[in-house]
């Protein structure tokens, strides 16, 4: 097993590499929190210390029982900060519980993976199906008020689901809440995109400025964004790719191919200035899943 805890998973304040990839494999095999708890105490840890490398409250009673399951998603999920697959086992591949996504590169700074295989071609057309009678001009967060606004930037039409609207809607979130390790809860309800021939959206970064006015109050439903999940529904004939000009990266709009990025912090340091390219022929529809710190309600 190659181990690349640092590159992979940020460590705590006050803990070690080292540590948190035992907290890893001992979630992974099973081990609940509160077992973990006890024994980081019975070899010494001071409960603070304890507590943060398990991803739990400082001081008060454990969360209700966790089956092992939600245990290793917990744990793997916040012990790293962001949201991101685990690749320590197998780099090729993760078993996303109802299917197996293919990683067709995994790049580090800026955190980035593309996956192949994430979604069916039957899935793709379901989300464009019920999507398309929905569609409006896209709007896009405006700083100084937090509220929505039409922007030259950003030519697509788009809409919105609840989380969990529809049956394929609730099994793909599914599936990116095991694929990513982040709990379902943290991600706004799904978006979809329709760009038409020329139609683009201009290089941004995906979180939320953090000194504009507006922000405070987006803020207030779940905290930042923390990670990007872009899915391709469709393939344009022509352009439409997904830039990243300070890798510089392109990735290519493939039907059930997704790209993922995260950011730990929302500061252009992060690298994830992205874009999606002009249409130059055809059209080009995505999903957009986006991750936020806690809870999005
Ligand atoms: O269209 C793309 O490829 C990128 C979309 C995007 O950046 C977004 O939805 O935030
Ligand atoms: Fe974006």
């Amino acid at each position: 097993m190659s181990i690349s805890t640092q590159a992979d998973h940020p460590v705590p304040a006050g803990l070690t590499p080292e540590l948190m990839q035992w907290v890893r494999s001992q979630s992974a095999a099973g081990i609940s929190l509160p077992t973990l708890l006890q024994s980081m105490r019975d070899v010494g840890w001071a409960e603070h210390l304890a507590r943060r490398a398990l991803a739990l409250p400082e001081d008060g009673d454990l969360p209700p029982p966790f089956t092992a399951r939600q245990a290793e998603v917990q744990v793997v999920a916040h012990a790293s900060g962001v949201p991101g697959p685990d690749l320590s086992s197998n780099p090729c591949s993760v078993h996303a519980g109802d299917r197996e996504v293919h990683v067709l590169i995994s790049m580090h700074n800026p955190r980035v993976v593309v996956f192949g295989n994430l979604l069916s071609p039957e899935e793709c057309d379901a989300i464009i199906h019920s999507a398309r009678p929905r569609m409006q001009r896209s709007l896009t967060v405006h700083n100084q008020s937090g509220g929505e606004e039409v922007n030259d930037d950003r030519t697509s039409n788009g809409m919105f689901f609840q989380r969990g609207e529809t049956d394929v809607v609730r099994l793909v979130e599914e599936r990116i809440a095991r694929l990513l390790n982040w709990p379902l809860e943290n991600g706004e309800g799904l978006q979809v995109l329709h760009y038409r021939p020329g139609a683009e959206y201009k290089p941004h970064h995906d979180y939320f400025a953090p000194h504009e006015p507006g922000t405070p109050s987006i803020l207030k439903r779940g905290g930042q964004r923390v990670g990007t999940l872009v899915m391709y529904l469709n393939e344009p004939t022509r352009g439409g790719g997904t830039t990243f000009p300070e890798v510089p990266l392109q990735v290519v709009p493939r039907r059930g191919n997704a790209v993922f990025f995260s950011y730990d912090r929302p500061d252009p340091a992060t690298r994830t200035l992205h874009g999606g390219a002009p249409v130059l022929e055809g059209e080009k529809w995505i999903a957009t899943k986006w991750l936020r710190e806690r809870e999005f309600k």
